[in-house]
């Protein structure tokens, strides 16, 4: 029976396969559709239950954390995607400060954590943000979740990185919000971000002009490094950001420094928090790994102190510390020129954001060279392998030395530092370094070692005008950043010995610091003013009033000049690059004194009348306004510079100047040449086209004056001429009738007119004006514009050879011209004082009119 069945089949089969496959396929297809139909909804739901239930499971846990048991990550309650994540980045033991604050922030608490650099607490705040997204079970469509602000574009681009790493089994999306990117770009996704890490300035720029961008579900707010944050000026930006989000969110405050300003901003910012500092209790304030040790030196040795150094490290991996970006810069390229024989690289914040990038992920790579960098490189990169920091200048305070020592000895590696000091900043800064516990040993450098790379330098900038100028910049601006610090125990720029300095640098003379000279011209007058007697006032407060003053005058400017000078903040990298220039830095320096000036008196009240007194600054002041404002326009009109001009293009791709607008030089003559010129000058009167212009009219008007003159003279020797003709025919008709009467002699034919023409051609005795000869280029009815006919122009033109006499001695001249011919045929030659050429002319002229 199944053998005939099967047969059947068969027999079914082999009559039409195609026929049977497409029964085959729907049948398939159907039965596929209704398992699928079937199972969707159940295994959506599975998941998610499922999910709900390991999430539920995990909140229970949170209560029994016990950090001191917390041995893996696997010890907290934790979701398995972020510990797969941790697990796939090599990350099994959680670090002190992870353990001590993850369980806090899981249970939902604000936390201010502290620790020391490098140990760890990137993840330490990167763990619950995933976390408490993953509890929510965030999607796309619920936008900004958390928040990190970190205070440089470098830290934010690195966290981003570990988040990519350690998140990446989640579905959160993830942005980096960060000066120097494409905006619109941003704009365009900032809303579907679950996850946002960023820079403060932009973030507040996003939430003031990105519509689609609201934080309002916010749960989580993170601030790394915050202390850094409020030191960059950036509180102002923070508080208006803060105010952007719900009260109801949980906060993380993280830094390896706590400052007073941290403190508060806790205070303000968190509720009820968990205050974490790991190694508070520890004996030093730095990694137990590190070394680390200082030398003192003059400021003059200090490059080839640097150059030595790294020609003894050539196969490490370190990074040096400037004090500004200008002298980055600088040394950068010397030195790069100078072939250390190790690659160096610069990072600072003038650099555009993708050179930034690049410099970062290079300097990662590299397993030996030398990275060159402000302070923007202090905290919280995480540069791996680094054997050694250098700070070539003091560093500001003895937090930003614990940070910028911190890029090495990172997470159990060891690591060197060493600082290199000035003698006026030894025992000032020693303190502080004691102070916060930094264990730190004074060496000698051997001198004999010292490479001297000055004559180098000076070849250098010989050959290029260039790096002179970036060698006078990094002189001026590290002066300035001396001058700027607030602690004057360690800092004092009138201890600099500027030649040497300069010297060293590969200048030959040391370049003009006006601010310098100023400050000191103040303060000597300052203390002039002390000198006068001072009343009751004892010797005691004097002393604490000067010191005050010369505190408070730095102070004062670095308020002002924080916007300034900050050259390491993010915003830096932003500032157009005109300021570069060289004059820049003069102009800096008297806006910084222009300031300290009116602050000085402004805050100490050194004048008793104080009412007088200020009416006096501000009449002062407004002279002052005045004045500068005639100063400047001269200045920039001296120096030739082009001042905010803005050019907007045509569709074309052609130039239109829109402002300032064109002051067009008016062509009253209307000729061709002004209209060319106007190719070349865009704007403003053209004087010396002017000047040729009025040039051309003197000498035309000269030569009008002068014919005319001619002409008068000659008229008027024709009528003393033709008056004694006259007078000389009557006399000779009188005499002839005499003669008549007498004789009845009939010799009548005797003509005036013969003897008239020789008179008159014979008869000029000035010398020939070329220019009373009509033009031969102009065609005889182009005088018509006198309003005369033709036959009038002809006329004229006769009236012009015989020197524009009357109407009524045309008559006479007439026949002149029609006597001319007889005369010729005497034979005689006559001399008209004129070339061979003109006299042809003159005769075709005759001839032929
Ligand atoms: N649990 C861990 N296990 C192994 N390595 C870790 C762990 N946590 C952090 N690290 C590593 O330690 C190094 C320092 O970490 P991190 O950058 O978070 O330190 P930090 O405390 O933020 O330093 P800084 O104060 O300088 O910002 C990094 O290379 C990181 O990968």
């Amino acid at each position: 029976m199944r053998v005939k069945k099967i047969k059947e089949k068969k027999k079914v089969i082999t009559d039409d396969p195609v026929k049977d496959f497409e029964k085959w396929k729907k049948k398939y297809v159907e039965k596929k559709t209704r398992v699928k139909k079937d199972k969707k909804p159940t295994s959506r739901k599975h998941k998610y239950e499922t999910e709900r239930q390991n999430i539920q499971k995990l909140v229970k846990k949170y209560s029994e954390i016990n950090p001191k048991e917390a041995v893996k990550f696997s010890d907290f309650p934790i979701s398995r995607n972020t510990l797969r994540g941790l697990l796939e980045a090599q990350y099994r033991q959680p670090t002190e400060i992870q353990r001590q604050t993850i369980g806090f922030a899981l249970q939902g608490r604000d936390v201010l954590g502290a620790a020391k650099t490098g140990s760890g607490k990137t993840l330490a705040f990167l763990i619950p943000v995933l976390e408490c997204l993953y509890r929510e079970q965030w999607s796309a469509v619920d936008g900004l979740g958390a928040l990190v602000i970190s205070p440089t574009r470098e830290l934010a681009y690195q966290t981003f990185q570990v988040l990519r790493k350690v998140g990446k089994n989640h579905d959160f999306s993830a942005g980096l919000v960060i000066g120097g990117k494409d905006l619109k770009d941003e704009s365009d996704k900032i809303h579907r971000t679950n996850i946002i890490i960023c820079t403060p300035g932009r973030l507040l720029q996003h939430m003031d002009e990105t519509s689609t961008f609201h934080a309002s579900n916010l749960h989580m707010l993170v601030l790394d490094e915050a202390d850094r944050i409020l030191d960059m000026g950036f509180a102002d930006t923070l508080n208006a950001i803060v105010e952007n989000l719900p009260k109801t969110r949980q906060t993380l405050l993280f830094s390896a420094t706590q400052t007073k300003s941290v403190k508060d901003l806790a205070r303000l910012s968190l509720k009820n928090p968990e205050y974490v500092s790991v190694h508070e209790q520890a004996k030093f304030s730095t990694p137990a790994t590190l070394e680390q040790n200082y030398v003192v030196c003059e400021l003059h040795q200090k490059v080839d102190m640097l150059f030595s150094f790294m020609r003894s490290h050539l196969h490490k991996k370190i990074i040096i510390f400037f004090a500004c970006c200008k002298e980055v810069q600088y040394l950068f390229r010397v030195f790069c020129r100078l072939r250390p024989g190790i690659s160096v690289l610069a990072l600072h914040g003038r650099q555009h954001q993708m050179k930034r990038v690049e410099v970062y992920n290079d300097f990662i790579r590299k397993t030996a060279a030398v990275l060159f960098a402000t302070d923007i490189a202090a905290r919280g990169l995480d540069f791996p392998a680094v054997n050694w920091v250098l700070q070539f200048d003091c560093p500001e305070d003895a937090n930003t030395y614990i940070h910028r020592v911190g890029r090495t000895a990172r997470y159990k590696e060891g690591g060197e530092a060493l600082l290199l000091l000035l003698s006026s900043e030894e025992k000032g800064m020693i303190a502080q370094l004691q102070e916060k516990k930094v264990p730190i040993n004074k060496i000698q450098v051997n001198p004999e070692k010292l490479i001297c790379v000055q004559q180098k330098l000076e070849a250098f900038l010989a050959q290029e005008k260039e790096q002179k100028e970036r060698a006078q910049r990094c002189f001026v601006s590290y002066l300035r950043s001396v001058f700027l610090m607030k602690n004057k125990d360690v800092f004092d720029v009138f201890q600099l010995k500027l030649p040497e300095y300069a010297m060293s640098l590969g200048l030959a003379v040391a370049p003009r610091v006006r601010f310098l000279s100023k400050a000191q011209q103040q303060m000597s007058e300052g203390l002039q003013n002390d000198s006068i007697p001072a009343g009751d006032e004892s010797e005691d407060e004097l002393k604490s009033f000067k010191s005050q003053l010369k505190g408070k005058q730095a102070e004062s400017v670095l308020t002002q000049s924080e916007d300034d000078d900050s050259e390491d903040d993010e915003e830096e990298g932003e500032k157009p690059a005109a300021l570069l220039c060289g004059s820049d830095d003069e102009e800096d320096d008297e806006k910084d004194l222009d300031l300290l000036t009116v602050k000085r008196k402004d805050v100490f009240s050194v004048n008793e009348d104080s009412e007088t007194i200020e009416e006096l600054n501000a009449e002062e002041k407004r002279n002052k306004q005045k004045e500068s404002k005639v100063k400047e326009a001269k200045k920039i009109q001296k120096r030739n510079f082009k001042v905010n001009t803005k050019t907007i293009f045509t569709d074309n791709g052609k130039a239109l100047q829109e402002w300032p607008p064109l002051q067009r030089t008016m062509n009253p003559f209307g000729d061709q040449e002004e209209d060319d010129d106007d190719d070349k000058e865009t704007s403003g009167i053209n004087v010396e086209a002017a000047k040729e212009r009025l040039r051309k009219e003197d000498q035309e008007f000269d030569k009008k004056e002068y014919r005319r003159k001619i002409k008068e003279k000659h008229r008027e020797k024709r009528l003393k001429e033709k008056a004694a003709r006259i007078e000389a025919s009557k006399q000779r008709k009188e005499e002839a009738a005499k003669e008549d009467e007498g004789d009845n002699d009939d010799d009548e034919d005797d003509d005036d007119g013969e003897e008239e023409v020789v008179a008159y051609l014979s008869g000029v005795e000035e010398e020939f004006d070329p220019c009373t000869l009509p033009d031969p280029d102009k065609v005889p009815n182009s005088d018509s514009s006198d309003g005369e006919d033709s036959d009038a122009s002809v006329r004229g033109r006769k009236r012009n050879f015989n020197d524009g006499s009357s109407d009524d001695d045309d008559v006479q001249q007439r026949q002149v011209v029609r006597k001319k011919p007889r005369q010729e045929s005497t034979g005689t030659p006559l001399d008209t004082g004129l070339s061979l050429a003109e006299d042809e002319e003159l005769i075709l002229f005759v001839f032929w009119g």
